[in-house]
């Protein structure tokens, strides 16, 4: 089938550059997408957007060009429930990629345990309203009851402003729960103001919740952008994201969030984007909490060696 790109859509960044900062070994970029290729994996009646394609073939390419050794493939709502893109990439990427799933209510235990066979680890509840049409909050709680016999965790994606309505349903929550892009802080806000402060008092009251430091380029108002040699990008995300990683080391990623769906204003270059990392975590031991021990513990438990003197 042939789609045509939302207007204005802006493509990923051909040819990133090669980030200066060396990611730890066994690095995850645990935030990525695939979209398509939609002659092969159409797009979805329901979706709010259509993108360009992006395939596995280039992921994987971007994941070895920056010095990642897995991904997490998190399921885009331009593929609404059909998982069968997000599921084809990680059934090709020899065990280096694990997925989370969008699913709904009629979803079969058959039809999860496939999904959990072919690597999928979580399920993501989107309430970003822009992304998604509503689903009502019983059959969320269904649903996660459901994917919690199977070890698997919730991804909750939401804007900061939003949280005060949804506090109650996400501490209702039976299993681990990854908050996107921080909760999507209005970063022209202060660092210490009531907003911010809400989502650290969310953390800090519920110890199964977790957060990815991800998305400077969907955040940031006054940048830089990643663009043209810029290694100290989107600076006014820097004291939010590294608020996080300071207070819970143990329970935060990062990602890409490749290949970046909906950014209206530029497209980042990847490699620029990596060298944000050391920004927000600062040192080698939080740098390979964030980038190695956390994602492995969530995704890749099996094979997880907590390091010394680390939490498990
Ligand atoms: O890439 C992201 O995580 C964020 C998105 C897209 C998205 O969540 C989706 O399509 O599922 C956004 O803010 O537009």
């Amino acid at each position: 089938m042939e789609f045509t790109k939302t207007p204005g859509w802006l493509d990923w960044y051909a040819g990133p550059s090669k980030p200066r900062f060396q990611l730890p070994a066994g690095a995850v970029d645990a935030h990525c997408h695939v979209f398509g290729p939609g002659e092969q994996f159409p797009f979805a009646p329901e979706r709010k957007y259509t993108p360009c394609d992006a395939s596995k073939d280039q992921l994987f390419a971007l994941r070895d060009h920056l010095g990642f050794a897995r991904n997490v493939v998190v399921q885009a709502t331009c593929h609404g429930a059909d998982n069968s893109a997000m599921v084809d990439a990680l059934a090709h990427s020899n065990g280096k990629a694990r997925g989370i799933a969008t699913v709904r209510r009629g979803v079969t235990d058959n039809e999860l345990q496939q999904l959990h066979e072919a690597g999928v680890r979580g399920v993501r509840f989107n309430f970003v309203k822009r992304l998604v049409d509503f689903t009502p909050k019983d059959e969320l709680m269904e649903i996660a009851g459901r994917i919690a016999r199977l070890g698997w965790h919730v991804v909750i994606y939401f804007e900061a402003q939003d949280l005060p309505e949804l506090w109650d349903f996400f501490s209702e929550l039976p299993t681990d729960v990854v908050i996107d892009h921080m909760g999507r802080p209005d970063v022209t806000q202060s660092v210490d103001g009531p907003e911010f402060a809400l989502l650290l008092k969310f953390m800090r009251e519920h110890p199964n919740v977790w957060s990815k430091v991800t998305c400077p380029e969907r955040l940031s108002t006054s940048g830089p952008p990643a663009l043209q040699g810029e290694r100290d990008a989107y600076v006014d995300v820097v004291p939010f994201a590294r608020r996080i990683v300071e207070e819970f080391p143990d329970r935060v990623l990062w990602g890409t969030d490749w290949p970046h769906p909906n950014l209206k204003n530029h497209m980042p270059d990847d490699g620029l984007l990596v060298d944000f990392i050391p920004h927000i975590a600062t040192t080698p031991e939080l740098q390979r909490k964030l980038l190695v021990d956390n994602p492995m513990r969530l995704y890749w438990p099996e094979e997880h060696i907590a390091a010394p003197g680390a939490k498990s």
